[in-house]
């Protein structure tokens, strides 16, 4: 798969392609590997209203990384449907120039509600988180007891809206592997692509730990079993899941290998807080501000120059360190996923 060209590149040769945009730190849920009640509980501070950067900062910096490359806007939280007027922020990214693919990940349960507004607005793809299909392990894996049917329905009125879908389910063994084909069968069955995604170290309130995680290669054996696989090739460069399709009638599944099979080498995105700190890795322990140039009155190519210079100087390869040193890398501190959206 050929690299883009019209980017800056990092230290690593890798090309500025993805923004990923966290709009809130807030959440509905309390999905134990992401925010854990008894760390973001009733007396969590989350940021105050004035520290978000607004619609209109976010839009100007859309339009500053795009000029550097970017190609691909993904909202993320938090949740991201936990922000007031999402489709006018959606409305504003759709009129930058140049943006091929807007897509937004979200929980689904505000989704039903919101969906056509969203797809009015000019978003292109949903990629919905649903964990379980059992009501009792989703409740509990999500903290809030929420159910499994508003997650579906929020699928469906996506789908009605004309949004294209994807699902992603984190798995974890010994919570939740018993619903790999369960899902499986189910969205092969519903059309919609489901993802496969290994547990992650990320942020250091989760109390990861290394034989949680179910690799990839097991969850394909089990679905190939039952149903038939073949992995097919890239959509395009730096396409973090690797795709299998089924053998028999239609439809594909994608594995989202971060522990067992790092893709640190075509990692091309750079993450955005609500606040506004830019962020070079998933598992950055300190993000770059972004927010007091642009209330301080500096310039479109001075914020430029800012950007450019921390993309020629990143040399972050966390998944890649992780497969050589697990036991010490895994203590460093990082950035809680919420808070930059994963
Ligand atoms: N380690 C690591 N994990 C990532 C990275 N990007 C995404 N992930 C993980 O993969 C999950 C799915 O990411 P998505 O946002 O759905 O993936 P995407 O590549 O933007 O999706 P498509 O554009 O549909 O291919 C995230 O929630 C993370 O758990 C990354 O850069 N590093
Ligand atoms: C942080 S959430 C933000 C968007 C939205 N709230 C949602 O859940 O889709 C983005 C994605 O990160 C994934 N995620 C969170 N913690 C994770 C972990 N420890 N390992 C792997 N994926 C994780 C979630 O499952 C979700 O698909
Ligand atoms: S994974 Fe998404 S839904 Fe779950 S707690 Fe994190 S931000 Fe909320
Ligand atoms: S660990 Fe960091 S460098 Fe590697 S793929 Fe993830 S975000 Fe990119």
């Amino acid at each position: 798969m050929q690299k883009p060209t019209r980017s800056i590149v990092d230290k690593l040769q890798r090309p500025l392609r993805d923004l990923r945009i966290s709009v809130t730190d807030q959440c509905n849920f309390r999905c134990r590997y992401c925010m854990p009640e008894e760390i973001f509980g009733s007396d969590y501070k989350f940021l105050p209203k004035e520290k978000l950067l607004t619609f209109e900062e976010l839009t100007r910096l859309t339009r500053i990384f795009v000029s550097l490359g970017v190609e691909k806007v993904r909202i993320t939280g938090g949740e991201p449907l936990m922000r007031r007027d999402l489709p006018t922020f959606i409305h504003m990214i759709s009129k930058v120039g140049r943006v091929k693919d807007i897509a937004m990940t979200t929980n689904g349960s505000l989704l039903a509600k919101h969906a056509k507004a969203l797809k009015e607005a000019g978003l292109h793809r949903v990629t919905v988180s649903l964990d379980s299909l059992d009501d009792d392990r989703f409740g509990q894996m999500n903290g809030r007891g929420f159910k499994v049917s508003h997650v579906l329905e929020g699928i469906e009125a996506a789908a009605a809206a004309g949004l294209q879908i994807k699902v992603n389910m984190v798995v974890q063994k010994g919570t939740n592997d018993q619903d790999v084909l369960p899902m499986a069968r189910y969205f092969r069955e519903k059309g919609h692509i489901l993802r496969f995604i290994e547990y992650m170290d990320v942020g250091n309130s989760n109390g990861w730990r290394l034989d949680q995680v179910l690799p990839s290669r097991d969850i394909v054996e089990r679905i190939h079993r039952e149903m038939p696989l073949e992995p097919v090739g890239p959509n395009h460069y730096g396409e973090v899941a690797s795709r299998y399709r089924y053998l028999e009638g239609k439809g594909e599944i994608g594995l989202i290998s971060s522990v067992t099979q790092a893709f640190c080498s075509t990692c091309t995105r750079v993450r955005l807080s609500a606040e506004g700190k830019m962020y070079s890795c998933l598992f950055a322990s300190a993000g770059t501000d972004l927010r007091a140039p642009l209330r301080e009155g500096k310039s479109d190519p001075e914020i430029r120059e800012l950007i450019t210079e921390f993309w020629r100087h990143r040399t972050d390869r966390y998944s890649e360190e992780r497969l050589s040193n697990t036991p010490e890398i895994t203590k460093k501190k990082k950035v809680e996923m919420s808070h930059i959206g994963g």
